[in-house]
């Protein structure tokens, strides 16, 4: 079977794809979900004019000239406006978040005075809307704030509480079963055998199922038997999956046998094998409802696909935007080498030159196998099939690995 491009196997991956259903949650818990519906702000803000400082409410008129004094009629502390007029002649204490009483039509801080019992003298001028912070300055009722398909994250949770909904409608978060398959695996905290090594895919790819608000289902290991693949295949159909990741048994070896197994469990194939380094022995398909994804065993691998093809499908089955792969370029920090077929993503440095350009430097080794350089690795150059050698200095596009 020829490999397919990245574009090509992200298409097939999504093709029929839908969001699913939606459910009504606490603001509190609603961090990383992505809204049903659009939010519209259910008040104005702020609700009346408010003072944007401490000092004193005041007519600009009369401290045109100063020093001027005036008497102060009353106090407005956050929470308890005065009920009064501000006449000429007259101010009103006045507290951050107050509303500005009537009458008044600036607030003059109070560094800017002199207090003397019940009168206050200005010793600066303020202009007519001095630190007035207006009626709806933020946001008026009704309007449209935030957009359906959005991942909500702090600033929208703070912006979502400010239009008082204590409730926001999300799509359901996708449940993902993750197996990890292979005799020579153990869980961390056990004791390998003397040709084994601990499973480390599951856990990476179950924290990144959370950051793209997934719930992570964890099947566990199953040996290399057909047997064993079956029983947990099945689970993840009985868990009511809607995605279940195989890591690992999906290259060309004779003990590679989850391709084979998924078929005998009606899967249908929608791709296998693409031009990406690392990430070649990639597979999709789907088992009913169960969209399958089936990772590379190579732990770089496994994250990198993860990356680049679980969390645009976790997007799109939670009615989000995927965003572009790359959005940012970097100055090389030296030479790479001419490409090759696949697709590469070369896990790299990144520093910032005196003047502050981003740079880019690959690691030596880039064997899929090494976590140690992905944690070390602030980035991924991406090079496209066949790109020509580029020297130090040119610009390659970079897909951060910092990022959520
Ligand atoms: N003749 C060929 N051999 C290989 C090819 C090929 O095209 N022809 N492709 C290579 C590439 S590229 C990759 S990537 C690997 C991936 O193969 P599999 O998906 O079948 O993965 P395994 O063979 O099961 O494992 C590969 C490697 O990763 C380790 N592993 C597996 N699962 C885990 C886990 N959960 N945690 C940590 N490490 C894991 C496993 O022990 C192996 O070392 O195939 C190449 N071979
Ligand atoms: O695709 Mo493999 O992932 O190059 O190591």
């Amino acid at each position: 079977m020829a490999l397919i491009s990245v574009d090509e196997a992200l298409a097939r991956l999504l093709r029929d794809v839908k969001p699913l259903e939606t459910e009504a949650i606490p603001l509190a818990r609603a961090n990383g979900r992505v809204l049903a519906a659009p939010l519209f702000a259910r008040r104005t803000q702020p609700p009346f004019a408010a003072s944007a400082m401490d000092g004193y409410a005041v007519r600009a008129a009369d401290i045109a000239q100063v020093p001027a004094t005036l008497e102060i009629i009353g106090e407005a502390p956050a929470g308890h406006g005065f009920s009064g007029s501000v006449g000429p002649g007259e101010a009103v204490r006045i507290f951050t978040g107050a509303p500005v009483p009537d009458g008044a039509d600036a607030i003059l801080i109070q560094e800017d005075t002199e207090r003397n019992g019940n009168r206050v003298t200005a010793l600066e001028s303020v202009p007519q809307g001095n630190f007035v912070r207006k009626a709806g300055l933020d946001f008026t009722e009704g309007q449209e704030l935030i957009a359906a398909g959005r991942r909500l994250n702090f600033r929208d949770i703070a912006l979502a509480a400010a239009m008082n909904h204590a409730k926001v409608h999300a799509v359901r978060r996708p449940r993902v079963a993750i197996l990890a398959t292979g005799d020579e695996l153990v869980l961390p905290g056990q004791e390998p055998g003397p040709d084994q090594i601990i499973a480390s895919n599951s856990f990476g790819v179950a924290a990144f199922v959370e950051d793209c608000g997934g719930n992570p289902i964890d099947l566990g290991i199953a040996a290399d038997t057909e047997e064993a693949l079956a029983i947990k295949i099945g689970k993840a159909v009985e868990e009511k999956a809607d995605v279940l990741v195989t890591l690992g048994g999906a290259s060309v070896g004779d003990h590679d046998l989850v391709q084979d197994v998924l078929g005998s469990q009606g899967m249908e194939l929608a791709f296998w094998r693409i031009a990406m380094r690392p990430g070649k022995p990639l597979m999709a398909g789907h088992i009913g409802p169960v969209r399958v994804l089936g990772l590379p065993g190579n732990p770089v691998s496994s994250l990198v696909c993860s990356l680049l093809f679980l969390k645009p499908l976790l997007l799109t089955l939670q009615g989000a935007q995927i965003p572009p792969r790359t959005m940012e370029t970097a100055r090389l920090g030296a030479s790479i080498a001419e490409n090759d077929r696949r697709e590469d993503y070369i896990r790299a440095r990144l520093s910032f030159d005196e003047q502050g350009n981003a740079v880019v430097t690959a690691f030596e080794r880039q064997d899929s196998s090494m976590l140690a350089t992905m944690t070390a690795a602030d980035a991924l150059i991406v090079r496209s099939p066949h790109a020509p050698a580029a020297s130090a200095g040119e610009i390659v596009p970079i897909l951060r690995l910092d990022i959520r």
